[in-house]
């Protein structure tokens, strides 16, 4: 995603006005890949690959496809900023339908996640055209049509890339890589917020007449692909309590020896999940979308169950209320009961929802505060515009910022340098009319966030659960409850816990 770059009209009275700062803007969904922080300070944070992220949204967007064959596309533009993600339509590819939205210039020299191949030789001849950079397949369903290969490059049976396409592509990780590993090679990210024109500098010069795509994979199959959403893991520093490194919420350990065994046991966890598990789960999806074109229902089923059971989606924090829920059937409009609401406050999500959540998650593991990880996500006629998480301000980085939250110390905390998920996912949007849109978030947003949302007219917020912020005065928890009110409050929201609804103040009846 791409902070919408200044427009540079020269005003007489431009001298007097604040001057634009000499960098460009920070990109929080972009990382700096030039020099390595030491170490020890790396292991504050654990943050999965944007390829994750991305491959995942492509895959969580297959979900909301109707027809025989889910299909999911992510645009992202040269350099490597988010641009859309939607579904397939009715009548139209997803890729092809992004293709069409943002045009061709938006997409030259860019990247496109697609979970399962479109299906028509139209959007083949389309992402031709499109003069695309990277096409990232996300092998999320094992066939691709024989109709949608033609022109492109053979492909063996059993899925794998023929030896020429894979030319100059770092060797696939089998198994258990973790993701770490599974980036080495791939492209670097750019870094933070350059401008498309500045970002192009130091690319490899497109061959005349473009159309130099290069086939890459998230992994050959899906076990990888999953293992490839697990966040990096990092053993823990002394100043890293396990709960940030490792996800486990609820869990962090005293000492250093606590930490260390919690680790390896999480480890040997998701190996057991990888290994046995996984494998397991697969060869179910693998049987189920042999049922996917009598039954897309099948489809949509195993392949959120299959989302479902990585160890981060089962972790506590996430885990359903009650999973027989989800092993009913489903499809796009129909309902059924969300896994992240609390068991006396269980609420009915669409899919859309899920995909909204599931997205504010998967975000908000790149978040840059390692204490709190916020994910904000934007969606506007199901597609999904923007995203955004708490990300440090520019000209900050997350390895020598204050971390403490004690507000007799202001100048020392955190707070002055963090933006807030749902600003980002404003900032960042290229959709600039919200008026229509809807945000998701995995927290109840904060005052000042709501203040931004009204501002841009967006009504409809779906948030997993009630404030967790300190308000540390009756008067702003007030105004906070006010605002809400005022809103029109439009979102799904858990009800208070009994700790905090006790405190909260009632709302106005108007
Ligand atoms: O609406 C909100 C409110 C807060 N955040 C961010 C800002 C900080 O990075 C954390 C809060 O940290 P605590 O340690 O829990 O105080 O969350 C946000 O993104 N959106």
């Amino acid at each position: 995603m791409e902070g919408s770059p200044a427009t540079k009209k020269s005003k007489p009275d431009q001298k007097k006005l604040p001057q634009p700062p000499s960098t460009p803007p920070h990109d929080p969904t972009t990382e700096s890949t030039s020099s390595p922080p030491p170490t020890e300070t790396k292991s504050l944070l654990s943050r999965p690959h944007k390829d994750s992220i991305h491959g995942t949204l492509a895959v969580a967007m297959a979900l909301l496809s109707e027809g025989p064959q889910g299909e999911g596309a992510v645009l992202l533009d040269q350099a490597g900023q988010f641009i859309a993600a939607r579904a397939r339509a009715p009548l139209m590819d997803a890729a092809a339908a992004l293709l069409y939205d943002h045009g061709l210039h938006a997409c030259a020299g860019g990247t496109l996640f697609l979970a399962n191949f479109p299906q028509t030789e139209d959007t083949i001849k389309l992402l031709f055209q499109a003069n695309l950079k990277r096409i990232v397949l996300v092998p999320v369903a094992m066939t691709v049509p024989q109709e949608a290969n033609k022109g492109l490059p053979a492909e063996p049976t059993g899925g794998t890339l023929p030896q020429e396409a894979n030319k100059g592509l770092p060797a696939e990780p089998t198994g258990e890589t973790l993701p770490q590993e599974a980036n080495k090679g791939l492209p670097a990210e750019p870094t933070g917020g350059t401008l498309p024109q500045e970002a192009n500098k130091g690319l490899p010069a497109e061959p005349a007449g473009g159309n130099q795509i290069i086939w890459s994979r998230l992994s050959r199959s899906s076990p990888t692909m999953v293992s490839t959403l697990i966040p990096e893991i990092n053993f823990p520093s002394e100043k890293t309590p396990v709960a940030d490194s490792i996800g486990t919420p609820g869990k962090v350990a005293e000492k250093r020896s606590d930490r260390w065994y919690a680790t390896q046991d999480w480890i040997s966890s998701m190996k057991l999940l990888t290994e046995d598990k996984m494998k397991q789960l697969v060869a179910d999806y693998e049987d189920m979308h042999q049922e996917a074109s009598k039954s897309f229902k099948a489809f949509q089923k195993a392949l959120l169950n299959l989302l479902w059971f990585t160890p981060d989606f089962s972790s506590e924090k996430l885990r359903p209320t009650d999973l027989k829920h989800l092993k009913s059937s489903f499809g796009r409009d129909s309902r059924l009961y969300g896994p992240w609401a609390a068991q006396e406050s269980c609420q009915e999500l669409d899919m859309m929802d899920i995909v909204g959540y599931l997205v504010t998650y998967l975000v908000s593991l790149r978040s840059e505060d390692s204490d709190r990880r916020v994910g904000a996500a934007l969606v506007q006629d199901d597609v999904l515009i923007s995203y955004g998480y708490n990300a440090f301000r520019s000209q900050a980085t997350h390895f020598d910022l204050p971390r403490t939250k004690k507000q007799s110390q202001q100048h020392t905390t955190k707070y002055p340098y963090v933006i807030h998920a749902e600003c980002n996912a404003v900032l960042f949007s290229k959709v600039t009319n919200l008026g229509e849109a809807r945000i998701y978030t995995n927290y109840f947003p904060c005052l000042s966030c709501f203040r931004i949302l009204e501002y841009k007219k967006i009504r409809d917020i779906r948030t997993q659960g009630i404030s967790k912020w300190n308000y540390d005065d009756y008067e702003k928890d007030f105004a906070h409850s006010q605002a809400e009110f005022q809103l029109g409050f439009t979102g799904r929201k858990e009800q208070p816990s009994r700790a905090t609804s006790d405190t909260r103040p009632k709302k106005l009846e108007l």
